[in-house]
């Protein structure tokens, strides 16, 4: 896919060839320098954009050929974004924000409450279902945002800097949380970070350099680093 922003006369290639094909349930990083189009990839994959030629394929469906109004369903109903902000809505109870995409989603309003305190509980915030953005720690804030990402059930949640804002160790428990999400829901998970210490734990990396795929590398990631230290002495 190629990827071009226009100013006036001059045109700006963002992503120049890009081909990437994910598996279900796989859980893969996008590393590179600030500028090598990784946001804009997420973007696009995540249909907040198009790209300006080429297609996405979810299945057999060519999301480029949707219209508007079957895009946006399509987005409701099968991807989750995590963004570096969370972007919750600070008027609104923890339990309030995870039911939005539902309630978007036209599931009745005590099934979106119910969905959403299973996935605040699966988040490990049953506690704080009824605390506003304001009255919850930075960690909690991403993990009511990752709880909101979750309440449609997506087959696949993008990250961008999950844990940018974040000091090192919330940022291991919300590493730990997608970690567990992939393993135990076989959610597909893509995630952009600059976390060097992340992306060596993720069985795929791939590293983007001006707006190509410049790397791609399988390796067994965290669980076999867990596998080996289970082995140790
Ligand atoms: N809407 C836009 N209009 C024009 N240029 C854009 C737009 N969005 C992104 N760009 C440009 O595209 C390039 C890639 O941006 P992108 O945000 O995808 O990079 P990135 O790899 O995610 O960087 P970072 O790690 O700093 O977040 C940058 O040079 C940026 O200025």
């Amino acid at each position: 896919m190629v990827k071009e922003f226009t100013h006036g006369a001059q045109v700006l290639q963002v992503l120049r060839g890009v081909d990437l094909t994910l598996e279900p349930g796989e859980m893969v990083t996008i590393i590179g320098a600030s500028g090598a189009g990784k946001s804009t990839l997420l973007h696009c994959l995540g249909t907040l954009d198009l790209p300006t030629r080429g297609s996405i394929f979810f299945g057999d469906t060519d999301i480029t050929r949707l219209s508007p109004p079957e895009l946006a369903s399509f987005r409701n109903q099968t991807i989750g974004f995590v963004f570096q902000f969370h972007h919750l809505l600070a008027e609104f109870t923890a339990l309030e924000n995870a039911m939005m995409p539902a309630l978007i989603g036209r599931v009745a309003v005590k099934e979106a409450r119910e969905r959403a305190g299973e996935m605040l509980k699966a988040v490990g915030l049953s506690h704080r279902l009824n605390h506003r953005p304001g009255e919850l720690s930075g960690g909690e804030q991403q993990r009511v945002a990752i709880a909101r990402a979750l309440v449609m059930q997506p087959a696949l949640l993008l990250a961008d800097e999950p844990t940018g804002n974040l000091d090192t160790r919330t940022s291991d428990e919300v590493h730990d949380l997608l970690f567990r999400l992939n393993d135990e829901r076989k959610m597909t998970l893509l995630i952009v970070t600059h976390n060097m210490e992340l992306a060596r734990q993720v069985p795929r990396r791939i590293r983007m350099e001006d707006g190509r795929l410049v790397d791609d590398q399988r390796g067994p990631g965290r669980a076999g680093d867990e596998r080996s230290a289970a082995k140790a002495p």
